[in-house]
């Protein structure tokens, strides 16, 4: 394991049903920055992310974070430990109103998790104006901006987030991403993204995967100039 490394997948395999989905997953991403999840439609990223989670578990191979095995324990364990994950579909709860969708998902009322609510409704104002509107009402990039505060919140040293910039017009995403980017000063990000330009702006360093394998890896700065490989694997030319 290199040094400084917070989560290390060795060899990860994982089912849907009787679907082999994951056959080799092999990846660290070190403390601080942005480590992205590139491939096709279809590769794997997600249920990588579900399978880090607890919530489609591995079959075989090693998960290890902060130098702990976590591959066999329950999602709210691995949650506990300090993965914060945001899903594709950001599970809002749309009866809620921003507020309660905040206070819901706060594991602690502490001085240091206020500190970080204060610090993310800056970075994101509109939740502090729509604080009492039901989560259901929001724009479809405030309930992406509301879905990233509630992981943030949290004591969490790593934020899975898979595909923040779905379904978002490009306006929205270049807000959302600006704020990752600010938040990469204060944690560890793992991003799943088809959109690469903007995964190339905000990524450190990155891992394709095809078809259940990460096939190539490297630093985001050096993809960009590969567009062998950016054809190959993603489909970008
Ligand atoms: N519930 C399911 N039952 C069967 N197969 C599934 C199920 N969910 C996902 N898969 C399959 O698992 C594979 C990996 O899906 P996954 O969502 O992880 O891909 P992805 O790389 O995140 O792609 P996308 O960007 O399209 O979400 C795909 O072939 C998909 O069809």
């Amino acid at each position: 394991m290199k040094r400084n490394s917070l989560l290390k997948l060795n060899q990860v395999e994982a089912y849907i049903q009787q679907f082999h989905i994951l056959h080799d997953i092999t990846f660290e991403v070190p403390k601080g920055g942005v480590t992205v999840l590139l491939g096709r439609n279809g590769a794997g990223k997600t249920t990588t992310l579900r399978t880090i989670m607890g919530l489609n578990p591995a079959s075989n191979g090693s998960i290890v974070f902060n130098e702990q095995e976590i591959s066999s324990l329950k999602p709210h364990m691995i949650a506990n430990r300090g993965i914060g994950y945001v899903p594709e579909d950001q599970g809002i709860f749309g009866d809620l109103t921003v507020g309660e969708n905040i206070r819901v998902a706060m594991k602690k009322e502490d001085e240091e998790t206020t500190n970080r609510l204060e610090w993310v409704l800056e970075l994101f104002p509109d939740l502090k104006k729509f604080w009492t509107k039901p989560g259901g009402q929001l724009s479809g990039g405030q309930k992406q901006m509301l879905a990233i505060a509630r992981a943030y919140v949290n004591e969490n040293e790593l934020l899975l987030i898979d595909e923040p910039s779905k379904g978002l017009a490009p306006i929205i995403v270049e807000k959302v991403m600006e704020s990752i980017q600010q938040m990469k000063e204060k944690t560890t990000i793992l991003l799943v993204e088809q959109n690469f330009l903007m995964a190339s702006k905000i990524g450190d360093q990155f891992y394709i995967i095809d078809d259940g394998q990460t096939v190539h890896d490297g630093q985001m700065t050096e993809l960009k100039e590969d567009k062998v490989l950016m054809k190959k694997y993603l489909g970008i030319s």
